[in-house]
C-alpha cells in the first residue's frame, strides 16, 4: 500500500478510536488536518482546510449524525468512508443511500482500515476517470454538433439527446431572448422514451400546463435573472411560490428539481436553459461547473443558429427521427442501442441512462434486482456497447457451481491439483481475457471463494488451482445479485470489503410493478417472438387483457409475463388474446395488510417454473423434444428441458390427461 499525503478529517466523538486512528494514519503517510467531536465542528475544519477523506463515525454523542454531513461532502466532492459499530441491516442501507466509499465496522484492524482507504481511491479515481473520459466525448459531439452543416431546426433537435447524458431531464426549455427587450422563443422538450422527445413550442405547452396567456406577463417578468443555478428538492419546492408557471409546469410533469444555465451571445439576448427532473436531487455544481467550462462552445452553437433563427414545429421528434413504438432508437443516430430491452418508463429510462455512461469504460457494475427484472439482459447491453464487445462475454452462474469445485471453475486448475483433476484446465476468468464476465447471483459465492475473488478485482492476477505460478489478466467484471448484499454482509455471509469493491457503479433494476406502463409494449414485444417461434398468425391483446396484466403484483416479474403470454398463445385459437389466467392473487385485490399473505400464498419460482413447462407439455401433448415440441416452445435444447424437469419432479412420461 502506498503512502499518501492525503489529508485526512476524523470525526469520531469517542477521543481513544480518534487517536488510535490518527496515529495508525500518520504511520501509513497520511496527513491529519483534525479531529471532529460533532458535525459542527466537522464543517468548520472542512472550510478551512479541506480534506481529501473524511473518516466518518454514524452515532456522534451530541445526538448529531455522521450521515448528515454527507450532502456537504458530496457536494465538495469529499469522499467519505462510515466507521460504526453497528452493522444493523438498516444503518447499512441508511448510510448506503448517502454514497459513501466505504464503511468500516469498529472494532477494524490497521490492515482493513487501510485496505478500505486503497478502495475508496480506487473508487475515486475510477468515477474521476469515467468523468473525464464521458467529458471528452461530450466535448467532441458539441462540436460535430456545431461544425455540421445542417439547418438550425436539426442542430436544436439533437440538442436534448445531447444533454441528457450528463445533465439527465425529464423536461428541457431553451429559450432564445432577444436583445433589450423581453421578447423571447422558446422550444419545450418533453421526455418520452430513452432518446425521443416531444417538441412543444410555448401555446402547446401552456394549453397543457392549463397556463394562460393574461397570466404569461408574470411568467416573462419573473425570469429576467441572468444566472446560473441549481434546486434541488425543498429549494426547488420553495422557489415556485413565487412563479405560476413553474409551478404548473412541476406540477404537470411531476418535477422536482431543476438546473438553470444562460449562455451570453453578443449579437443578442442571452439563451436560457432550464433542465428539470423528476428526482428530488436531479442536479450538482459537477453538472453546472461542466457548462460553463463549455460556455464558448454554446455560445458559438447559438450564434450559428441565430443566424437563421430555428422554426418550432409541434411535433414529435420520434416521428422526425423514424421512431417506430416500442423500439428504443437514438435520436442521433438512429442505431438501436438497447437491443432486447423493451420499455420507456421512468424507472427503466434511469437504468438505460446508467448503461449508456458506464457501457464504454471499464467500470465494475453491480446490477442488483428482483429475480426475472432483467439483470442479465443489462449486463449483455453493457458488455455490446463496450469496446470489448467483439470478444465473447463469460457468464457464470455462481448459485450453480459446485461448492467444492467453485474455485477451480472459476480461476482453474492443473492436472493433478486434486483427485479427480485428470487434465489442466482454464478457467472462467481465463477464458474472459480481454472481455467481460458476468458474476450472476454474486451473493451465492461461498466466503471462501470471495477471498480470491477480492484479490483478483485488486490485482487482476490469481494462481491456477496447484500452481504458484501468477497468472495475469484483463478482464472486466460484472456481477449481479437478487439479494440484499448489505443485509449478507450484516449477518457475516458476505466479505464487506468485497461488497466495497464490487459497489463501484450500482445498478438498480426495479420490480416490473414500478413499471407497468411498460407492460403494453412487453406484450406486443413477447406476442411477436412467440408468434414467430411457433409459427403462428400475429397476434393483438384486447384492452380488458392488457388492464388485467397492469393490475397484477408480478413477483416473477419479466420472466413471469413471458412464460404467461407464451402459454396464453398456446391457449389461444384465434389472433386476438382477450383475457390471461392470472394467479391468484392480484395487486388491487390484497387486503389492507398484504406481505404476510403474499408470502403465505405466492408460489416459489420452482414452483412457478414447473408449473409453466407442464402447461407447455400439455398443450404440445407431452411431446418433449422435436419440431413443434416443448423444448422448441421454451426455446431450450431438449438436453436443459429433461434436466429441468428432472430437477422440478416432472414426471418424463407425462401423462396429459393429468
Ligand atoms: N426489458 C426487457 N425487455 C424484454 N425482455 C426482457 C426485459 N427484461 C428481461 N427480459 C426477459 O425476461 C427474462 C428474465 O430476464 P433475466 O434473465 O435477464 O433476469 P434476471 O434478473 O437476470 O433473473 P435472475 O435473477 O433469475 O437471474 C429473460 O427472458 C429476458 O430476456
Amino acid at each position: 500500500m502506498t503512502a499518501m499525503k492525503e489529508n485526512i478529517l476524523i470525526v469520531e466523538d469517542e477521543f481513544i478510536v480518534a487517536n488510535d486512528l490518527r496515529l495508525k494514519l500518520a504511520k501509513a503517510g497520511y496527513q491529519i488536518c483534525g479531529i471532529a467531536p460533532s458535525v459542527e465542528e466537522a464543517k468548520k475544519i472542512i472550510e478551512k482546510s479541506l480534506p481529501t477523506w473524511v473518516l466518518l463515525d454514524i452515532f456522534l454523542q451530541d445526538g448529531s449524525m455522521g450521515t448528515d454531513l454527507a450532502p456537504i461532502l458530496t457536494e465538495k466532492n469529499i469522499g467519505f468512508i462510515y466507521i460504526s459499530a453497528n452493522t444493523n441491516q438498516s444503518v447499512l442501507e441508511s448510510a448506503k443511500a448517502t454514497q459513501p466509499y466505504g464503511f468500516l465496522v469498529k472494532p477494524f484492524r490497521e490492515k482493513d482500515l487501510l485496505i478500505m482507504l486503497d478502495i475508496a481511491r480506487q473508487k475515486h479515481q475510477s468515477n474521476l476517470d469515467l468523468f473525464a473520459q464521458r467529458e471528452l466525448i461530450w466535448k467532441k459531439q458539441l462540436e460535430v454538433i456545431i461544425i455540421s452543416e445542417t439547418e438550425a431546426n436539426n442542430k436544436i433537435i439533437q440538442l436534448p439527446g445531447f444533454f441528457q447524458s450528463f445533465i439527465p431531464f425529464d423536461f428541457m426549455r431553451i429559450c432564445f431572448r432577444a436583445k433589450g427587450n423581453s421578447k423571447s422563443k422558446s422550444h419545450n422538450f418533453i421526455r418520452t422514451g430513452f432518446d425521443e422527445y416531444e417538441l412543444l413550442d410555448d401555446r402547446e405547452l401552456h394549453s397543457r400546463i392549463s397556463f394562460s396567456t393574461s397570466e404569461s406577463g408574470i411568467r416573462i417578468r419573473d425570469a429576467q435573472h441572468d444566472s446560473n443555478f441549481y434546486l434541488n428538492e425543498i429549494n426547488f419546492k420553495r422557489s415556485l411560490m413565487d412563479d405560476i408557471w413553474e409551478k404548473r409546469l412541476s406540477s404537470s410533469y411531476n418535477l422536482n428539481s431543476k438546473l438553470n444555465f444562460h449562455v451570453p451571445i453578443e449579437k443578442s439576448g442571452p439563451v436560457e436553459i432550464s433542465f428539470y427532473s423528476k428526482r428530488p436531487d436531479g442536479y450538482s455544481k459537477t453538472q453546472l461547473s461542466l457548462l460553463e467550462r463549455t460556455k464558448s462552445s454554446f455560445a458559438q452553437l447559438f450564434e450559428k443558429t441565430l443566424i437563421s433563427p430555428p422554426v418550432v414545429p409541434a411535433v414529435r421528434q420520434s416521428q422526425t427521427a423514424g421512431i417506430v413504438s416500442g423500439q428504443i432508437m437514438s435520436g442521433h443516430t438512429g442505431i438501436k442501442k438497447f437491443d432486447g430491452i423493451i420499455g420507456k418508463s421512468p424507472a427503466l429510462l434511469e437504468v438505460l441512462d446508467k448503461i449508456e455512461i458506464v457501457a464504454p469504460s471499464g467500470t465494475l457494475v453491480l446490477i442488483t434486482g428482483e429475480s426475472g427484472t432483467g439483470k442479465e439482459r443489462v449486463a449483455q447491453c453493457i458488455h455490446k456497447l463496450s469496446p470489448r464487445k467483439n470478444k465473447p462475454l463469460i457468464i457464470v452462474n455462481c448459485a450453480a457451481l459446485p461448492l467444492d469445485l467453485v474455485e477451480s471453475e472459476l480461476f482453474g486448475h492443473e492436472k493433478g491439483a486434486f483427485t479427480g483433476a485428470f487434465e489442466k484446465r482454464i478457467g472462467k476468468f481465463e477464458q474472459a481475457d480481454g472481455s467481460t464476465i458476468f458474476l450472476d447471483e454474486i451473493g451465492e459465492l461461498p466466503l471462501s471463494a470471495q477471498v480470491k475473488l477480492l484479490r483478483v478485482l485488486q490485482e487482476m492476477e490469481f494462481e491456477r488451482v496447484g500452481s504458484s505460478k501468477t497468472t495475469k489478466i484483463n478482464v472486466r467484471v460484472l456481477a449481479a445479485t437478487n439479494r440484499n448484499l448489505e443485509k449478507e454482509v450484516s449477518e457475516g455471509r458476505f466479505r464487506l470489503d468485497l461488497y466495497y469493491r464490487l459497489n463501484v457503479f450500482p445498478i438498480e433494476v426495479p420490480p416490473l410493478r414500478k413499471r407497468l406502463q411498460d407492460i403494453p409494449l412487453l406484450a406486443e414485444y413477447f406476442m411477436q417472438k412467440f408468434t414467430e417461434r411457433m409459427g403462428r398468425q400475429k397476434h393483438n391483446i384486447s384492452k380488458d387483457a392488457l388492464d388485467s396484466l397492469q393490475s397484477y403484483d408480478w413477483p416473477g416479474n419479466i420472466r413471469e409475463m413471458e412464460h404467461l403470454i407464451e402459454r396464453s398463445i398456446l391457449d389461444n385459437s384465434g389472433t386476438e388474446i382477450t383475457s390471461i389466467r392470472l394467479p391468484a392473487v392480484r395487486l388491487n385485490s390484497l387486503p389492507i395488510d398484504p406481505p404476510a399473505l403474499k408470502i403465505s400464498k405466492l408460489k416459489t419460482l420452482d414452483e412457478n417454473e414447473a408449473e409453466h413447462i407442464i402447461h407447455v407439455l400439455k398443450a404440445v401433448q407431452g411431446r418433449v423434444a422435436g419440431a413443434g415440441g416443448a423444448a422448441e416452445i421454451l426455446g431450450l435444447p431438449a438436453g436443459t428441458l429433461y434436466s429441468r424437469m428432472k430437477k422440478l419432479g416432472i414426471k418424463k412420461e407425462f401423462d396429459t390427461d393429468n
